[in-house]
């Protein structure tokens, strides 16, 4: 299966500090009508470094229940200690998944020799396909297109969530892409211009919002129809910036909850609510027509 479209690394829902199961599978079923092309659990935007072994194998167990079949499913397993992220990839494989978002170990800021060997280590030992997710903004160290490619030869490499920060590095992939292997954005922002250039799509929490926007970016560049697609875009750059104007997925949340999807706009520390500068500026750009549609 090839890796192209619009997937939605999803929120955790929280709720009086545990896990609110019954908002996320409201999500789950609004977004399976969007078009999206599938959803990755556990990302930065699902808060993934303040769940619990128990409740990522809790929360595991209720995505493949409540998603019944209908989306593929990446889920993020990553990490700064290869054994350890190798352990959670073989516990992940037991849920028949289609494989998993790895971040770029982070904090002991491997050379690339270190990056190589981690991915091609975790790649020879789980079945599970894997996007390697390069954001050395969050990481420090930066997936160098070269070792991209040298990794790309694994045949369960399939593709790279882009979020390197540097446009000619990006540029430079997208015009020399390796063989079946996919380039997504997770630069919410560089998603039309990612298109444009080639790209396969993008894993962007924006996409949590207007949603069937994204995905009709997506299909009018396919389509090549840019400039119906460039029209769109200029309806969601808007809001997209404010999203990240303070700690992902803090805005989101606020969106989500303001629109009726969630019960609560929590977090678990050390992320918090957004600011009430934020939430005006928020409100000004929020469609009410998103809000009519979400409603019901
Ligand atoms: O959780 C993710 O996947 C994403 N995380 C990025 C970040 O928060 O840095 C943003 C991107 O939209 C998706």
């Amino acid at each position: 299966m090839s890796l192209n479209g619009v997937w939605l690394p999803i929120i955790t829902p929280f709720k009086e500090g545990k896990i609110d199961y019954k908002s996320y599978e409201k999500l789950i079923n609004h977004y399976t009508g969007t078009g999206i092309s599938g959803l990755i659990p556990f990302g930065t935007t699902g808060e993934i470094p303040t769940l619990s072994e128990y409740e990522f194998e809790e929360m595991m167990d209720k995505t493949i229940e409540y998603n019944k079949g209908r989306l593929p499913i990446y889920a993020g397993v990553g990490g700064n200690c290869t054994a350890n992220v190798v352990k959670r990839a073989k516990m992940a494989e037991k849920y028949k998944i289609e494989g998993i978002l790895s971040v770029c170990p982070y904090y002991n800021k491997p050379n690339q020799n270190g990056i190589y060997s981690h991915f091609k280590n975790l790649a020879e030992e789980t079945s599970l396909n894997i996007i390697i997710y390069n954001i050395p903004y969050r990481t420090g160290v930066n997936v160098t297109n070269d070792t991209i490619h040298k990794l790309a030869e694994f045949k369960n490499i399939v593709g790279l969530k882009d979020s390197c920060g540097d446009i000619k590095q990006t540029m430079n992939l997208l015009l020399n892409t390796p063989e079946n292997f996919s380039v997504l954005t997770g630069e919410d922002l560089l998603f039309y211009l990612t298109l444009t250039l080639g790209g396969s799509g993008g894993i962007m929490a924006s996409a949590h919002i207007n949603t069937e926007k994204f995905v009709k970016i997506y299909k009018d560049i396919k389509e090549n129809n840019a400039e119906e697609a460039l029209a769109t875009w200029k309806e969601l750059y808007p809001l997209i910036p404010l999203l990240f104007e303070e700690p992902n997925p803090a805005p989101i949340k606020y969106c989500l909850n303001s629109l009726g999807l969630v019960d609560s706009p929590e977090l678990r520390l050390p992320l918090t609510e957004i600011s009430e500068e934020l939430k005006v500026k928020i409100d000004k750009v929020l469609t009410v027509r998103e809000s009519v549609k979400i409603a019901g």
